[in-house]
């Protein structure tokens, strides 16, 4: 069959962005909550639903084409498997951590002790490149418990807003790793494959470019239009158009969100006025 095979959480923190994220691609997708398998109707897209830590074996072996995971797993399997995309979701990053009380503040804390992880590879690389002999002792799950119940001194976990490390009384020391979701490929597909990859990467840009991006709109006096154009961080020369109040204009553009509120009173003082930010939906340029 012609399709693209690709991997997706079945359930978890990445099922839901995933989904939103090939429905905003435009491709229809049933959630998989009953099949482990389903096929697309409006684009040739198998998806496997699977377990998070089985997909970069996956991968791996060429069973599916592409998939999305954490960055983290990638590098933690050490597969040789391709990142073809970053997609700016699951945004979190691997840290050490220790106890609130405890002395220190930086990785040689570890020395001769004992950490908590269930990334041991990335993990025991770390402390090789720091020089840092300490023993790792593997926990799949709930790591942040291990120094209050006297299993190890200190953790390697995946911390995002750092309230489960509060919440266990512990200190994030040193970030060994950041992470994101990504779409990764396997090292060969077809030639079939890699045109509907193709396909799916242009749309994927599209709406990522869209999500970072908003639709500008202000009015402003005519004799100021080249001040205010020369401010705005735009991507090519704004649109002018005639207000129907003489001597007046509106400007319209496309501009990266957070460059716009770096500039906004810049735009105001220059006379920009009744400003309107409208989000968009897809960009293609
Ligand atoms: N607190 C967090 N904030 C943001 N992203 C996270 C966070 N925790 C994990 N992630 C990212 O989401 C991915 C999936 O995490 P999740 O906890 O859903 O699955 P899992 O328990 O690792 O895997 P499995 O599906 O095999 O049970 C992780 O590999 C990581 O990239
Ligand atoms: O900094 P925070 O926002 O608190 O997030 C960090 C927590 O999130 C992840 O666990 P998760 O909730 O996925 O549980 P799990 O260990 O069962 O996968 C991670 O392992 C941390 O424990
Ligand atoms: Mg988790």
């Amino acid at each position: 069959m012609n399709t693209l095979k690709i991997a997706i959480q079945k359930s978890g923190r990445l099922n839901e962005d995933s989904l939103r994220l090939l429905r905003s691609c435009g491709i229809a997708v049933d959630n998989g909550t009953d099949q482990l398998k389903v096929t697309t109707p409006n684009f040739p897209l198998e998806i496997f639903y699977l377990r998070n830590s089985d997909i970069p074996q996956y991968l791996e072996d060429g069973v599916v084409d592409v998939g999305i995971i954490g960055k983290n797993l990638l590098v933690e399997s050490g597969s040789n498997v391709r990142v073809v995309e970053r997609l700016g979701f699951a945004r979190c990053r691997l840290s050490l951590a220790i106890p609130k009380s405890a002395v220190g503040s930086e990785v040689t804390y570890f020395e001769g002790r004992k950490i908590a992880t269930s990334y041991p590879n990335t993990t025991s690389a770390y402390l090789r490149s720091k020089n840092v002999v300490a023993e790792i002792h593997e926990i799949s799950g709930s790591v942040e418990i291990a120094p209050n119940i006297g299993l190890a001194d200190g953790i390697c976990d995946l911390v995002s807003s750092g309230s489960t490390l509060f919440k266990n009384n512990l200190k994030e020391i040193e970030t060994v790793a950041t992470s994101e979701a990504v779409l990764a490929c396997a090292p060969i597909i077809t030639e079939t494959a890699k045109e509907i990859l193709d396909k799916l990467l242009f749309r994927i840009k599209a709406v990522q470019r869209a999500k970072n991006s908003k639709y500008i709109l202000l009015n402003v006096p005519n004799e100021k239009i080249a001040a205010v154009s020369s401010i705005l961080p735009v991507l090519r020369s704004p649109t002018v158009l005639p207000l129907s109040e003489p001597g007046w204009s509106s400007l319209h553009s496309v501009i990266d969100e957070q460059k716009f509120w770096d500039v906004i009173d810049e735009l105001k003082r220059a006379g920009a006025e009744d400003i309107l930010i409208v989000p968009i939906d897809k960009m293609v340029l």
